[in-house]
């Protein structure tokens, strides 16, 4: 045997030894590119953050629904030129059919809103958490997948559902400890750049391009933003007058630039006054600037971001009223947003708000000698039975090795079976932190 297949017998023992690997060495134990294990301290870190967002969606009176990763790849086939769906993580199955891993969570939704149909009665108010994939060259060296958790409120044209969907991303930074002064959430609608555009005499099949490119606005040089705009064929002046109306800042200037019947200026007043009677208004801030990167937005979008702007895009969101009708549907008025794994940690980190999270068991059940296994069993299922977190020694361990991993797990008791205590029907029972010791009947564990 090579010496790797004998590294393979160390690891699975001379008996399950399995064929030594092509090239004699110990299989590429990494992940696939761009994606990650979650080892126990990571999926504790994951299952946290997981269960905030549930439990944020549950106070906000949100179901949760799933969907495939894999979908087909007609969902994503959009011409506005995002990167998102020119990055699609595509192939054939075996079926000669087209599919993708999903880049996002939205468009499955969609699907799934115009399967139940007249079933499902509106408004939904429906929540996800699901892993997206993309395939970039690994150039740029990015993750090819992320989690993402999404809330959408389908069927609600008001922007009294943006609020709510605001108001619950709120709750979940300020549920973690984040605060106003270290996130903010910039609010803008696309229906500015849609006036600003129709001033120029824009066509509307241009406009979903155009967001995508202005999207890129703090991303890339403004010249390239500049090359990209006429290159759709925008004039000269109409590229100035977007790039003018997207440093707006204020919604009194807003209101000056488009006039108060604007329904930009009507939905963001709204919106402004509904944060207000939530008490997040100091949350919020209006900024032109902001379009999202995603084709199918058509009003309301928005975006939270770390104060000190260090870290990208923390989660995003808006209006979609017209993704239903493009899969052939009945427009549905729809909102919603994305809020992903990686930047939320990496501000946590920043802030030292990361939870301190150990693998916790209640008791350990130690038998002192291998014949006593069968009653180390019953002592864990009652202990069980009781809703107590039990872990049983193995592997023929002795008491030493027995109270670090008591420690380690910073167990309450620990539970010694004796071949004496158990002739009397008792248990050895030590209380780790008052370290008191007592023989302890079976029937009073
Ligand atoms: O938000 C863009 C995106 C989509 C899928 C996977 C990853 Br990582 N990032």
């Amino acid at each position: 045997l090579s010496a790797s297949a004998t590294t393979q017998e160390s690891v699975r023992g001379p008996s399950q030894a399995g064929p030594p690997s092509t090239d004699g060495g110990v299989i590429d134990t990494s992940p696939p590119r761009g994606t990650r294990d979650f080892p126990p301290e990571d999926m504790r870190l994951r299952t946290w953050l997981f269960n905030n967002f549930r439990e944020v969606s549950s106070l906000f009176g949100f179901e949760e629904i799933d969907f495939p990763v894999l979908e087909s790849e007609e969902l994503y086939i959009r011409k506005a030129g995002e990167e998102i769906t020119q990055q699609l993580y595509n192939f054939e199955d075996k079926g000669g059919r087209r599919v993708t891993l999903r880049p996002e969570l939205t468009p499955s939704l969609a699907r799934l809103v115009l399967q139940k149909g007249k079933s499902a009665s509106l408004p939904l108010k429906w929540f996800a958490i699901g892993q997206c994939w993309r395939y970039e060259r690994m150039t740029r060296g990015r993750r090819r997948e992320h989690y993402q958790w999404n809330m959408d409120i389908i069927g609600i044209p008001g922007v009294e559902a943006e609020a709510e969907l605001l108001s619950a991303i709120v709750a979940f930074f300020s549920k973690l400890g984040i605060t106003s002064s270290d996130v903010g959430i910039k609010i803008s609608n696309r229906k500015v750049l849609q006036e600003v555009l129709g001033r120029s005499v824009i066509p509307e099949s241009s406009f979903a391009a155009v967001c995508v490119i202005v999207d890129k606005i703090e991303k890339i040089p403004r010249a390239e933003v500049e090359k990209e705009l006429t290159a759709l064929g925008l004039p000269v002046e109409a590229v100035d007058t977007i790039l003018r109306a997207l440093t707006l800042r204020s919604l009194d200037d807003l209101e000056e630039l488009l006039g108060s019947d604007n329904e930009a200026v009507v939905e963001l007043k709204q919106l402004f006054e509904l944060a207000r009677g939530y008490g997040f208004e100091d949350w919020l801030q209006f900024d032109a600037s902001v379009v999202r990167g995603l084709a199918y937005y058509t009003g309301t979008v928005f975006e939270a971001f770390d104060r000190t702007g260090t870290l990208r895009a923390i989660c995003g969101g808006g209006r979609y009223d017209k993704l239903l009708s493009t899969f052939g549907g009945v427009d549905t008025p729809a909102c919603g947003f994305g809020f992903g794994d990686a930047v939320i940690v990496e501000l946590l980190k920043e802030k030292k708000l990361l939870p301190e999270l150990n693998h916790e068991v209640d008791d350990i059940v130690m038998p002192l000698e291998e014949e006593l296994r069968p009653q180390a069993a019953i002592v864990a299922a009652r202990l069980r039975t009781q809703g107590r977190r039990v872990d049983v020694v193995m592997g023929n361990k002795k008491m030493k090795w027995a109270f670090k991993h008591a420690e380690r797990l910073q167990a309450k008791r620990m539970v010694i079976l004796g071949s004496t205590e158990w002739a009397k029907g008792s248990v050895r029972v030590k209380d780790l932190s008052s370290r008191e010791e007592k023989d302890l009947p079976l029937e009073e564990l």
